[in-house]
């Protein structure tokens, strides 16, 4: 019960959406499904009374009734097709119109507040479910079909209702016999019934599994085949076969997937004639008793057979545009998602107080947990005190948590349990924009986009020229910028004529130059040196040793040595805080940053 509830509430709120798009399209469903209904029933009592008329030698008044009847038939005709045009012009205007709200709300998104991925996930959802719904088109094809099947069913059943009813106690049992076969009838009625409801949510489960199914598809076909660094990849390491298996495997489901919705579409249709049948057959055999003990004329031969068949017609076609519409309302909650959802989560109040000075900063975690999702905890419980002075190194074995710690700083994720202050201010309560401004960041996986090389370096469309080129002569650009067919404005990538491919260093270089040009108050290194050739390298570190003086900074590193350069040193085990304090003092007290440093010097021992 809950289940038809729930499918008749979807069913409202896609009509209260539809309807705000477009407030004739509703009324010119519900007349064309109404003409399209009644037609038949036109035709099917009008001949009843024509063949009345003519079992009783009334000509003249058989011709009179055909006229009549076959006239209006064919104006019900002619007006039900002209709505049914106006009806099908205006869905697809509506439709139209859908996609540009939905757009709109797509552009109210500002990139940079998304934080999770959850927002960005309905967003492509709600663009598959357009093509996989079929648009507001659908939604009202299938709702003229069953608007008028359901009339056509319940016209029909009236018919025969009537036929069942009429003069019931004229003869001795004819009573008991029509409750009896009814009631039986109900009941293998609600049993069939259960069994089609049953069909009808296996195949609605079905088809949100093959839209899943369907992006992994084109993960194979647009993801791996389509990007260089993948094909590289299969090529080197001779991967196709693993990847293609995959891919077929994938596709193998896909196709089993669909021929089970077949198979089920049909399945339904089974049971939905078995429902129609059983009740035809008893109706039809207690109406022709009737007529056989003379109590009903004739003449309503015609309205049995006809009506008969009229619902025959219309359970089948019921059933499926019930089962389409389904179909459709699973798809077309993600666009009501992004319409009646579409701001991302909100901020808190913003403060509007941040010092200017670095030196005034002092960053705080404050018992902070964080977990992934679907993954267990992978920073407990960590407190430390950072304030913005000097230079901080981040050093722990591989996966113990680093940069989490660092993204949790730099909000792009929210902590699972527990606080960030900044100067005693929850970071979370500080606008976004601000908050990050104060960071100058080169991520271990930093990203250079598809767009000229001045702009990746100053992350902006206004460029401040003075700036850029001391920048790239001090932070070692200069060399290779200089051979590029447009210099620092070249573009960057496959999309641009020039298709220029930085090298790993290049990119790495232009990370850190991106950083400098930030000129944040406080700089976050994540394996800055990690592409860079041991020349390269030496001279970023020495830069960040001279540029420290003035600009904190923090840095994640592996090479252990690179801490001497550091103030302070954090080290992190396991999602856990270790130590903390200058490099010289642990390397006396602390066992594990000995074994470290031990560790590291044994490569370079012969
Ligand atoms: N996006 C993610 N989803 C799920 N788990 C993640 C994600 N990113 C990192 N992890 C897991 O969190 C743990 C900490 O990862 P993190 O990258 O912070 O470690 P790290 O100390 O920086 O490692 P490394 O020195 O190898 O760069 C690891 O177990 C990692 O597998």
């Amino acid at each position: 019960m809950k289940k038809i509830k729930d499918e008749l509430y979807g069913l409202w709120t896609t009509l209260v959406l539809m309807n705000n798009l477009d407030k004739r399209l509703v009324y010119l469903t519900l007349a064309t499904s109404l003409l399209n209904a009644a037609n038949p029933y036109i035709l099917i009592v009008g001949n009843t009374a024509l063949l009345n008329a003519m079992l009783n030698h009334q000509f003249s008044g058989a011709i009179q009734i055909a006229v009549t009847t076959y006239l209006t038939v064919i104006i019900v005709g002619v007006l039900a097709q002209l709505l049914q045009q106006a009806m099908t012009v205006n869905a697809t205007r509506a439709n139209e119109m859908l996609k540009i709200q939905m757009h709109e709300e797509w552009e109210k998104v500002d990139f940079a507040t998304l934080e999770t991925k959850q927002y960005y996930s309905i967003m492509n959802k709600s663009d598959a479910s357009f093509r996989y719904s079929g648009g507001v088109q659908a939604f009202f094809y299938q709702l003229q079909t069953t608007v008028q099947n359901t009339l056509a069913i319940i016209t029909g059943a009236s018919l025969i209702t009537w036929m069942v009813a009429y003069r019931i106690t004229a003869v001795p049992h004819l009573l008991g016999i029509t409750l009896v076969t009814l009631a039986v009838l109900l009941g293998l009625e609600l049993f069939l019934s259960r069994l089609y409801q049953h069909l009808t949510g296996k195949n609605i489960k079905i088809f949100s599994q093959l839209m899943t199914l369907e992006k992994q598809m084109n993960y194979f076909l647009l993801q791996v085949v389509n990007t260089y660094s993948n094909i590289k990849a299969i090529k080197l390491w001779q991967m196709s076969d693993v990847i293609q298996t995959r891919y077929k495997a994938v596709w193998r489901k896909e196709k089993t997937q669909n021929q089970e919705l077949i198979h089920i579409e049909y399945n339904s249709q089974i049971v939905s004639q078995l429902i129609s049948s059983v009740a035809i057959v008893a109706v039809f055999t207690l109406v022709v008793f009737k007529m056989a003990i003379h109590i009903l004329p004739i003449s309503n031969i015609n309205t049995l057979f006809a009506g008969v068949v009229q619902i025959a017609a219309s359970v089948s076609a019921l059933v499926a545009a019930w089962q389409h519409l389904a179909q459709f309302q699973n798809q077309i909650q993600y666009v009501q998602k992004v319409l009646t959802s579409s701001q991302p989560p909100k901020q808190l109040t913003p403060i509007q107080y941040l010092p200017t000075a670095a030196t005034n900063l002092v960053l705080q975690f404050d018992h902070v947990s964080f977990s992934y999702p679907n993954r267990g905890e992978v920073l407990h419980d960590v407190s430390f005190t950072l304030p913005f002075k000097g230079v901080t190194a981040l050093v722990g074995e591989n996966g113990s948590g680093k940069t989490t710690l660092v993204k949790l700083m730099l909000r792009l994720y929210t902590p699972t349990n527990g606080v960030i202050r900044l100067n005693g201010i929850n970071i979370q309560q500080i606008p976004l924009a601000e908050y990050t401004r104060i960071f100058s960041v080169v991520f271990q996986d930093y990203e250079v986009f598809d767009i000229p090389v001045d702009q990746n370096i100053a992350s902006d469309i206004t460029i401040d020229q003075d700036k850029l080129t001391k920048i790239i002569q001090d932070w070692g650009l200069a060399d290779w910028l200089g051979h590029l067919p447009h210099g620092v404005k070249t573009p960057i990538g496959g999309f641009s004529t020039e298709n220029f491919q930085p090298s790993g260093g290049q990119q790495q270089q232009i990370a850190i130059a991106r950083a400098a040009y930030r000129d944040g108050q406080f700089q976050i290194l994540d394996e800055p040196t990690s592409s860079l050739d041991p020349i390269h390298e030496l001279n970023v570190f020495a830069k960040i040793k001279r540029l420290s003086a003035n600009k904190p900074s923090l840095f994640i590193t592996h090479r252990i040595g690179a801490t001497t350069l550091a103030d302070q040193v954090i080290m992190l085990q396991a999602g856990r805080i270790v130590e903390i304090g200058p490099a010289k003092e642990l390397s006396q007290h602390s066992a594990y940053f000995r074994q470290l440093w031990e560790s590291q010097a044994a490569m370079y021992k012969d």
